[in-house]
Parts: structure tokens; C-alpha cells; sequence
């Protein structure tokens, strides 16, 4: 019979389950998505048990509709979105909905840990510790919800919370705690100094696994409720960044991984953990044991196509509405977007800006605002790549991955602005395939992640820069790089008067 194993990719918008076979082949996949939720401005919440339903609902399915037999399943593993905060009582109980990694609520808190520790913050954790960061919304938890801080026992992040679920055992990976900031990067350790300054115990923080170490098992009343066999083994996973990052093949410093989920990434890959982009980068452990990679995260990236799609073509799906884009120009006609709907983290760490559209014109169509948001965000990308160029790190091919990898416009605007070439991969749902690579390699199936990428990462097509293009959204990104400074006053002008006038 032919064996499976399951890539368990745990989204902000939805969750994916691939069932992908030994060499690497996807026989099914399957989704649900949950809500968001925003209780107030710069909130972002979900429910974790909304996760455990989702994942058991599109596991359900494969095993329904896809007719994937349960007893060919050797085994699973994660993708988590990163950084968000759930929060266990002693019996295990979720106290209070998970915080999550696009939430900007905790300026304060950030502001508190900058002033009590200083630079001796970035020494233990190679970051700042900027607001979607874990350890911000603990002390936000522990400042505002005194009641709820008391019966907090373990914090988890997502992933770690549908893996508990399906275990019964608590622990999280090292690519996931280094998203926390609360992790001393140079002995890979929970930081005592860190918990310590701030009145939190060091137990709160849960036993670490690499990723692709046995977390545990499938119990049996995880196994009536889903299908699955019990005692299946469950592999501990990866931060979803770090997980793509496998899934695309990014194992050395001379590819670059461009991300379009809801979030946007440019990352790559470092073998150095003294590597120091003066923390405008984050910094993180990878899936791979002793590797590392850095990256930026621009909030708003897939989500602002998708707000745009939401509030201007409610009944049009992706691929239509960007046939407008297609229409209009490059340039779109002289109108320029910036991304930052919920503020930003790279290269601005900036929870008040907000984004905008400059040079609107009355012969604008809705095709023009499509295309400028389609360039705006690749133009907050090559922020990133700057960072990078201005470092000195030389590499000429840029894979890219995520929902915003299916348009075939957007890959090339990519390669045109990034002035690099730019590969699409047969599957650009890279989070998930790097999910089931861990369990391969967990299993020992393959006896190293280089051995299972050879089967695992297929490229698809590849795009070269056009000369013409390049040179004019070179003149374009010129432009576009000073929207930040000139509109980040008036943004933080129009957010004060919002939360006064609520
Ligand atoms: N056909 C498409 N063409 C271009 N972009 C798309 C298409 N379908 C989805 N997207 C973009 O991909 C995003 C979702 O990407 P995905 O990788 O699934 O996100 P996540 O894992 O964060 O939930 C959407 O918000 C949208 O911007
Ligand atoms: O905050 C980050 C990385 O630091 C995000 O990348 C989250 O990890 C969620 O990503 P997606 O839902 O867009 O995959």
C-alpha cells in the first residue's frame, strides 16, 4: 500500500492538510477556513479551538472524499502561523482568545521592554521586541487581564495548540520560541534573564523540540474524532516561515524565498547566527537543526489584494479581478499603494502607519487600483531586498511562494522590480509540503533534508526581468520609497483621532 504523510499548514485565513507521499507526490489536499476576529482597532484574534476544528474537519475529509486510508497514513507534522499567543490554565483549558502575530495592541508593552533592557534585549534574542512578537502580548495579558495572567500555567503558539490536542503532550520547536523573543539565540535556551526581568515564570514556557522530533502520538479520542489511527506518530512542526522556507528548497545563503500569503516575507537563508541586519530583519531559528534565517514581514501583503477584493469586487474571484490589473499599465497609469493597512513591521516598525494611494486621477478605472496594489506591494518587498543589496549578499534567483505565486502578472511584475529571476514552484503552498517533509524525515524516510528535497521541491516556470520594465519601476520605486516618510505623520495624526472618536 501506498504510504502517506500528512502536511498540516496552520494559516491566519485557513487551514491546509496535504496527504503527499514518500517521493514527495501530493495525492490530496484539503482546507478550512475560520474567522478573524477584530474587536477593536490594531486587535486580531481567533479562536484556537476554531484551529482543531478546521484541521479535523480537512483531515476528515481526505480521508471521506479523498479516500485516503487512514492505515496508509505513517505519520504528520505542522506549519504554525507564528508568534501568536495562547494562553493554558493548569487543567490545559484555553483562557482567553489566541493574540495574534498581526495584532499591534502592545506599543506599550514594547516600549516597556525596550526601556528595561535595552540592547541586552537584542543580544539574547538577535530582535527587537516589536508588537507581534509573543512576549508583548503576554506582558499585555499580564498588564490588562490580572485575573486571567493568575491562572495562566503554559503559554503554546498555534500550531502547538492543535498538536496538544491530537498528543496530549505540551511542547513547541525552536523555529516557533524564537518567534517568541523569549529565546536566547546563542544557547537555545528559554531566556531566564528575560523572564526574570518581567515577572513571568520560567515554567509558562513550554519544553522545546526541534521540528522534526516526535512530539508524540495520535490518542484514541483524538483518533474517534478525526479518523485517524490512534498512536500514529506526530512530528513537533515548524514556524510557518520556516516550514515554507524547507518547502521551497531554501537550504543555502544563495536563494531568496518571496512570500505572497496574508502576510508577505522575503527571508533567507543563514548558516551565522552572529549575522546582524541591525534588527530591521527578524532573526529565527530554521527547521533545520543549527541553521538560521533572516527576514522581513510586510503585514499586508495578500491581505491587501484580498481587502481590496472584499470591498471592490465582492463577486469576482482572484484570478478576474486580476485580468484588470492586466489592462491597465505598468505603473497603473501613475497611481502608487502602499501596503500598510494594519501598520507595518519591515522595514518600518510602525504600528500607526497606514497605507495609502497616491496620485489618483479621474481617468483612474478599477484596474489601475488593482495594479498599483499589485506593484505597491512588490515595491514594499524590494524594501526588503534593499536591505539585503545594501549587506552585500549576492544571489541571483528569488522563489517565490504563497497564494500570490498563482498570477502569472505578478511573478513577472516581481522579477521586474526585483531586477532578479523569479521561480514559480509546482506547488507554491510551500508551508504544507515543508510540514510533511518533517515528518519524512522524522520517520526516516530520507536521512536529511537535502536528500528530501530532491524529490520534494519541483520549480514550475521561471521569470527573467525585463530590461525596459526594470528601468522604469526603478524610476517608479524611487518615488514609492518616500511615501513612508511623507505619510507617516498624517497616519499617526488620523490614528489618534479615530481612537478618540470611536
Ligand atoms: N489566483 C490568485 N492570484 C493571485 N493572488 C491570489 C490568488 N488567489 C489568492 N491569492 C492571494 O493569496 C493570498 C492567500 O495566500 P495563502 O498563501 O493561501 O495565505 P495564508 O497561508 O496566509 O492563508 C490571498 O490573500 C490573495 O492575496
Ligand atoms: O508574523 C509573521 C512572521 O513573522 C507571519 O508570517 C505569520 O507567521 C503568519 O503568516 P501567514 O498567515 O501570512 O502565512
Amino acid at each position: 500500500m501506498e504510504k502517506y504523510v500528512l502536511g498540516v499548514d496552520l494559516g491566519t485565513s485557513a487551514v491546509k492538510v496535504a496527504a503527499i507521499t514518500k517521493n514527495g507526490i501530493i495525492a490530496a489536499q484539503q482546507s478550512s477556513s475560520y474567522p478573524l476576529s477584530h474587536p477593536q482597532v490594531g486587535f486580531s484574534e481567533q479562536d484556537p479551538q476554531d484551529w482543531v476544528t478546521g484541521t479535523t474537519a480537512a483531515i476528515h475529509k481526505l480521508l471521506t472524499q479523498d479516500h485516503i486510508a487512514p492505515t496508509a497514513i505513517a505519520g504528520l507534522s505542522f506549519s504554525g502561523q507564528m508568534h501568536g499567543l495562547v494562553l493554558l490554565d493548569h487543567n490545559n483549558q484555553v483562557l482567553r482568545p489566541a493574540i495574534l502575530w498581526d495584532d499591534t495592541r502592545t506599543s506599550k508593552q514594547r516600549q516597556e521592554v525596550e526601556t528595561k533592557m535595552g540592547h541586552k534585549f537584542i543580544q539574547i534574542t538577535h530582535n527587537q521586541p516589536l508588537e507581534g512578537f509573543t512576549l508583548p502580548k503576554l506582558l499585555w495579558v499580564q498588564e490588562n487581564e490580572p485575573e486571567i495572567w493568575q491562572q495562566a500555567t503554559t503559554f503554546l503558539l498555534p500550531k502547538d495548540y492543535v498538536r496538544y490536542c491530537m498528543t496530549g503532550k505540551l511542547a513547541t520547536d525552536y523555529s516557533d520560541a524564537t518567534g517568541t523573543v523569549m529565546l536566547d539565540i546563542d544557547t537555545q535556551s528559554w531566556s531566564k534573564e528575560i523572564c526574570d526581568t518581567f515577572n513571568i515564570p520560567l515554567s509558562i514556557c513550554p519544553p522545546l523540540l526541534h521540528s522534526s522530533e516526535l512530539a508524540g502520538h495520535i490518542t484514541d479520542a483524538y483518533a474517534k474524532t478525526s479518523g485517524l489511527q490512534a498512536n500514529m506518530p506526530v512530528f513537533a512542526g515548524a514556524a510557518d516561515n520556516a516550514a515554507s522556507a524547507l518547502g521551497a528548497g531554501i537550504l543555502q545563503t544563495n536563494t531568496v524565498l518571496s512570500s505572497i500569503g496574508t502576510s508577505g516575507v522575503v527571508l533567507k537563508y543563514e548558516s551565522n547566527a552572529q549575522t546582524n541586519y541591525q534588527e530591521v530583519l527578524q532573526f529565527e531559528d530554521h527547521a533545520i537543526n543549527d541553521a538560521y534565517y533572516s527576514m522581513g514581514v510586510t503585514l499586508a501583503a495578500g491581505d491587501s489584494l484580498n481587502w481590496f477584493k472584499k470591498t471592490f469586487y465582492p463577486q469576482t474571484d482572484f484570478s478576474q479581478m486580476i485580468q484588470d490589473a492586466e489592462h491597465s499599465t505598468l505603473g497603473a497609469h501613475g497611481l502608487l499603494y502602499t501596503p500598510y493597512l494594519i501598520g507595518e513591521r519591515a522595514p518600518y516598525a510602525d504600528a500607526k502607519i497606514r497605507g495609502s494611494f497616491i496620485g489618483v486621477d479621474s481617468s483612474h478605472v478599477r484596474g489601475d487600483f488593482v495594479r498599483a496594489v499589485l506593484e505597491g506591494i512588490i515595491f514594499s518587498f524590494e524594501d526588503l531586498m534593499q536591505i539585503y543589496a545594501s549587506h552585500n549578499n549576492m544571489f541571483d534567483t528569488v522563489i517565490s511562494i504563497g497564494g500570490g505565486a498563482k498570477s502569472p502578472l505578478w511573478l513577472q511584475i516581481q522579477a521586474d522590480i526585483f531586477n532578479k529571476k523569479v521561480v514559480s514552484l509546482a506547488n507554491e503552498q510551500t508551508a504544507s509540503l515543508g510540514a510533511a517533509m518533517l515528518a519524512t524525515v522524522g520517520l526516516g524516510w530520507y536521512p536529511d533534508f537535502i536528500s528530501c528535497t530532491k524529490n520534494f521541491v519541483k520549480v514550475k516556470t521561471t521569470y527573467n526581468p525585463i530590461p525596459e520594465h526594470v528601468s522604469q519601476y526603478h524610476e517608479l520605486y524611487a518615488i514609492y520609497h518616500q511615501i513612508y516618510s511623507q505619510t507617516k505623520d498624517l497616519s499617526s495624526r488620523l490614528i489618534d483621532f479615530r481612537q478618540k472618536n470611536k
